[in-house]
């Protein structure tokens, strides 16, 4: 039983990473052969959504400006973004990337950190778990396209998602670096 799950989503990402393809630039992007057979476009207020039923494969990018901060608002669209896709019986992946130049995601929202309410901070933290634990947990096999840096939160982001392919570009870091910032992880 395990092991048909297993291939069933090693089966589906061989599908998914003939959709990608690396610009001369650095940058991990979408083939064309997928806007081109793209079947089902919408798009929330941060996220455009890629989905083509003929190979199952949903792209998100995320559209955050500036830099895909994870704010409130910005998980839950995630999170319902990724619920619906899982309604979806005709979905088998999930891609995620950014459309914004150079960051992938700058983590955590550090505005929703400060000076906010103890009650706004407490949905906040809880809009954090949900997003990992929806990715983490997902019976989709989730792809993160790092097209740019992606520090904290956008780490922990591409962390529990499946597989993780980064642009290769030098200038673009990823990494845990919240304790440099005074902040502890919470004990999930
Ligand atoms: C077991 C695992 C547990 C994991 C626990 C997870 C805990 C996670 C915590 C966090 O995520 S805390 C956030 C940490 N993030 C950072 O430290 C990133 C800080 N930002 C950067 O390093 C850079 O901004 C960048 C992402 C590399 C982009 O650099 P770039 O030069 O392209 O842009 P900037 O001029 O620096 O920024 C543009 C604009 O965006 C604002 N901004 C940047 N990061 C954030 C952020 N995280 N939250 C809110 N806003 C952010 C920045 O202030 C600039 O705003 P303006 O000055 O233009 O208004």
């Amino acid at each position: 039983m395990a092991l048909r799950a297993a291939l069933r989503k090693s089966c589906a990402l061989t599908g998914l990473f003939c959709q990608l393809s690396s610009s001369r630039h650095g940058r991990v992007c979408a083939s064309p052969v997928l806007v081109a057979q793209q079947r089902n476009s919408s798009t929330a207020q941060n996220i455009k959504l890629d989905f083509d039923q003929s190979t199952g494969v949903a792209v998100m990018h995320m559209q955050c400006p500036p830099v895909n901060a994870l704010s409130l608002e910005f998980l839950t669209e995630i999170c319902i973004t990724v619920e619906k896709l899982e309604m979806d019986k005709s979905c088998r992946g999930l891609i995620i990337t950014s459309s914004q130049p150079k960051v992938f995601s700058a983590g955590l929202d550090l505005l929703e950190m400060y000076e906010t309410s103890t009650e706004h901070r407490g949905e906040f933290w809880r809009a954090v778990q949900e997003m990992w634990l929806k990715l983490y947990s997902s019976k989709l096999v989730t792809i993160a396209a790092i097209n740019g840096s992606s520090p904290a939160g956008g780490c922990l982001m591409a962390m529990t998602c499946d597989y993780r392919i980064m642009a290769d570009n030098p200038r673009y870091g990823i990494g845990l670096n919240e304790t440099q910032l005074g902040m502890v992880a919470p004990f999930w």
